[in-house]
């Protein structure tokens, strides 16, 4: 096991005294080549686990070990172990992305470092045009992948990667996997942190839904889904931002801009049909979409407050 994370809760004080509870009561396990996803909203909780295992932070309570040895003991440890892609962006300044990145595999790697290793990200991940640019001059998506080579260039036993394919365009996001899904193969563990459950679906081992610094679920993708298998979803894109009522049929329901989304049961996808045909005329929706119920269904479940049985 690289990673055990034992009951860590952690509280904050606020401005009035009042304490608010970050991370209650978490307990998780990474095992040795496993890409595990933290999905949850904003503010739900995520980073400040992350910072605990990176000993940035300490527990009020619980214990964290990473390969047996407690964080909270050498937490100088932890961050040799750990190599980080933050969610925000890095300042590269004059550095372009090959300096930057080789700076950082020589930091890490001291003289097992190898450029040829800068080489081959930068072809696997098709970043060639951007390598000898000055860094302050990148796009948003450049300047996020440099951020990924830097983590991974010469990775830790654990790499925690925040939002790392925000703003990455979709060809080099699929690159992007095979290259985290290549350092796995090579042993490396993965912490994927991330609000985009569609894709997480697709590229983690096991996943845990945080909400409000609780964990609701954990488990594998299909494990995590098995809750709404058996339910289908609509998904709405609306006229206005005004909101419309939702059929009282409705198993839990979320609203992302102008979509809007809910789970029904199949039984009732004949009548969930008709109710949209009706919004078509009135207006109110100007297209809807019907399909089997995803982990992001499960997600909406766990943490809408309309969900079933709340
Ligand atoms: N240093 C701090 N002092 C006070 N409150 C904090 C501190 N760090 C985090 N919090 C609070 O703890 C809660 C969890 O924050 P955290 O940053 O861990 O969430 P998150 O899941 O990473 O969110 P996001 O997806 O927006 O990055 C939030 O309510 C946040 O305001």
């Amino acid at each position: 096991m690289i990673l055990n994370v034992e009951a860590v809760t952690k509280g904050f004080t606020g401005r009035r005294e009042n304490k608010m509870i970050a991370n209650d009561n978490i307990s998780l396990h990474i095992d040795e080549g496993e890409i595990y996803g933290l999905l949850g909203q904003n503010g739900a909780g995520k980073t400040t686990l992350v910072n605990q295992i990176l000993g940035l932070i300490t527990p009020d309570s619980g214990d964290i070990q990473l390969l047996g040895k407690s964080v909270l003991q050498s937490p100088e440890r932890a961050r040799s172990i750990c190599s980080v892609q933050p969610q925000s962006q890095v300042p590269l300044g004059f550095l372009t992305p090959k300096q930057a990145v080789t700076l950082i595999g020589k930091m890490r790697a001291g003289k097992k470092f190898d450029p040829k290793r800068v080489e081959m990200l930068f072809e696997a991940l098709d970043m060639g045009e951007w390598a000898n640019k000055e860094g302050e001059k990148l796009s948003g998506g450049a300047k996020r992948l440099t951020a990924f080579c830097m983590a991974v260039i010469a990775p830790g036993k654990l790499v925690i990667l925040d939002e790392p394919t925000n703003d990455v365009d979709p060809v080099r996001r699929r690159y992007l996997w095979q290259v985290i899904r290549n350092l796995t193969n090579d042993g490396t563990s993965v912490i994927l942190v991330t609000h985009n459950v569609l894709e997480a679906e697709k590229a983690v081992d096991r996943v845990a839904i945080i909400n409000k610094g609780r964990i609701l679920t954990q488990g594998t993708p299909l494990e995590v889904k098995s809750s709404v298998s058996n339910q289908m979803r609509i998904e709405l894109s609306l006229a206005s931002e005004l909101d419309i009522e939702i059929p009282s049929w409705a198993l839990s329901s979320y609203k992302n801009g102008s979509r809007l989304f809910f789970a029904i049961d199949p039984q009732e996808v004949t009548a969930t049909i008709e109710w949209a045909k009706r919004q078509v005329d009135k207006g109110l929706i100007m297209d809807y979409s019907l399909s089997p119920a995803t982990i992001e269904d499960a997600y909406i479940e766990l943490t809408s407050k309309k969900a079933v049985g709340l």
